[in-house]
């Protein structure tokens, strides 16, 4: 049955798999739009400081050219000819004039009442040009236009300020304002700005963009002349950019939802599968044994063989155990298996020992197995069954067997006075300290490949220690040793050396069908 908390665990994880695509999608386009509409704001406050430094330019231009040129009485008609000129060669400034004091005194503009008080600079004397400059500037009969009048030495230009940032925004709802280094009061500005916004200002040069007040705030700081532009776009533009996004992303991240699922799906439904497979498998009898040779180091003898279980599906394909045994184990279907491969041992090994009586079947038992009730009289039945003698058949147990000491050394005992001997497999790769050997009457100690791997590594020299050390306490324990996955006569003649007495491995034969087994020892004895 398939347990409860694993459709739970799938359910959830569907869940989160329909969720995290569709979240990740959402959090993606809200930062995208917050990313494109912050260098949006930002391209908008560069590109007023930009113009407004022209514009400043521009002025203090005309101004060098036009100061020597003025000469005698400032407001005679040669004069404002020459300033009328003058600021006609300007984008910006729409006329020039003469400032005594605060005063405009003439100007090009004409005013039939020519002298007209400007009021006190906003900001005097800018860093770099020393220019001085007076915002909100109503000049009579110009109407309710704003103007901005900045002043070099004695000569003021006056620029139409709104013109100015209208050029930047060109219709796009954003607000403007560029402020002096030392100025709170914007000296343009094109709607509302929050003199908060420059409370931590950018390095010269620099830029800084944040959210603040339902805007998207933009603010940068000229490495030159010290002024500072504002630029807040209104929050509801990324609402939309995030919605515009989300049109574009939603499907790729409703498309991998979909694959996970999908992906999730599939697999649980294949691990929730395999032991109702497993079932049918052992009621189909498509489970089979291989047997890999067993070889003495020294006469190159078969001396025994490993069982090796195998699952033929009804398409052929054979599937390792390394696959359906942990899926058996979990789901306690092991007993059923391992009884199976008592069977299919008992059938294959009939009249092999009579044949041949020097030679040892090895079966593998799962930790599970080893500690149920009645496996000592099951394997001593089996052991009948099989016609086999003293020493034929081997008992193969992991370190994960070895994990209740007081039973298992019985279970040990009981088997050995039964003349079953016991290996202990895949040693050093579990959890078991070496000395937790000492407590167990084993026979034999299994190297695993790992270790015999590292013996054609290019670390041998460290691995092979820890190698050694399994012999060496392999040796003091009186235990014989079967080194596991030899593929090279480099490892054979290392573990020869290392005094190892048996092996297993392709380097001397993959694991064979119990027919071929029988011709080839049949070859060896004949
Ligand atoms: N690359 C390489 N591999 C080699 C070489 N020589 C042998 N092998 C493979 O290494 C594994 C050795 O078996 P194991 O350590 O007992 O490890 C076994 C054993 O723990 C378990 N197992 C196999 N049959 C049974 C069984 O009937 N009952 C139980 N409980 N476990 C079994 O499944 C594991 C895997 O078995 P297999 O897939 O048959 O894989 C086998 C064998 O085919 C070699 O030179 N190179």
């Amino acid at each position: 049955m398939v347990k409860l908390s694993s459709i739970v665990v799938t359910l959830l994880i569907a869940a989160i798999g329909i969720a995290a695509p569709i979240v990740f999608v959402l959090g993606l386009a809200r930062q995208q739009g917050l990313e494109a509409e912050q260098t949006r704001a930002l391209e908008f406050a560069g590109e007023a400081l930009a113009k407004t430094e022209a514009t400043f330019d521009s002025f203090l231009g005309v101004v060098t050219q036009l100061a020597p040129m003025i000469v005698g009485e400032p407001c005679e008609v040669e004069n404002l000819n020459l300033m009328e000129y003058a600021a006609l060669r300007t984008r910006d400034v729409k006329a020039l004039g003469y400032v005594s004091g605060n005063q405009l005194v003439c100007s090009s503009m004409n005013i039939d009442d020519r002298v007209f008080d400007l009021g006190e600079p906003l900001v005097s004397g800018l860093p770099d040009t020393q220019m001085s400059v007076r915002n909100d500037v109503y000049i009579p009969r110009l109407g309710e236009l704003e103007f901005l009048v900045l002043q070099k030495g004695n000569i003021a230009g006056v620029v139409q300020a709104q013109a100015t940032l209208e050029n930047v925004t060109r219709g796009a709802q954003v607000n403007l304002a560029v402020f002096s280094a030392d100025s709170s009061a914007p000296l343009l500005k094109n709607g509302d700005v929050s003199a908060d916004w420059l409370q931590a200002p950018p390095d010269a040069g620099d830029t800084r963009a944040f959210l603040s007040d339902g805007y998207i705030v933009g603010v940068a700081r000229a490495a030159r002349s010290g002024l500072t532009a504002v630029a807040a776009i209104p929050r509801a533009a990324l609402d939309r950019r995030t919605r515009e996004l989300t049109g574009y992303l939603l499907p790729v991240g409703a498309v991998a939802g979909a694959v996970l699922i999908w992906a999730i799906l599939f697999l649980s439904r294949h691990q929730m599968a395999l032991p109702q497979a497993i079932r049918a498998a052992l009621r189909a009898k498509q489970f089979f044994l291989v047997y890999q040779p067993i070889v003495d180091l020294e006469t190159g003898r078969w001396t025994g063989a490993e069982a090796l279980i195998r699952w033929r599906r009804p398409n052929g394909e054979v599937i390792s155990p390394e696959v359906f045994m942990p899926a058996a184990e979990e789901s306690g279907l092991i007993h059923d298996v391992t009884e199976r491969l008592f069977q299919l041992a008992a059938r294959d090994a009939r009249d092999l020992f009579r044949d041949f009586p020097d030679f040892h079947i090895s079966l593998n038992v799962s930790a599970r197995d080893i500690h149920d009730a009645g496996i000592v009289e099951r394997l001593v039945a089996l052991k009948q069954q099989m016609h086999a003698g003293d020493g034929n058949l081997f008992v193969e147990i992991t370190e994960r067997g070895l994990t209740r000491p007081e039973q298992a050394i019985s279970i040990i005992h009981a088997l050995r006075e039964s003349g079953i001997p016991v290996a202990v497999d895949d040693f050093g790769t579990g959890y078991s300290s070496l000395s937790y050997l000492e407590s167990f009457d084993l026979d034999y100690l299994k190297i695993d490949k790992f270790f015999v791997d590292c013996i054609d590594s290019e670390d041998e020299a460290v691995t092979g220690k820890v190698l050694t050390h399994i012999i060496e306490l392999a040796r003091s324990l009186d235990l014989r040793m079967i080194a596991e996955g030899v593929e090279t006569t480099h490892q054979r003649d290392q573990l020869r050396r290392y005094g190892v007495q048996f092996a297993q491995g392709w380097l001397y034969a993959k694991p064979l069908r119990m027919a071929e087994l029988r011709e080839r020892l049949g070859e060896e004895a004949g």
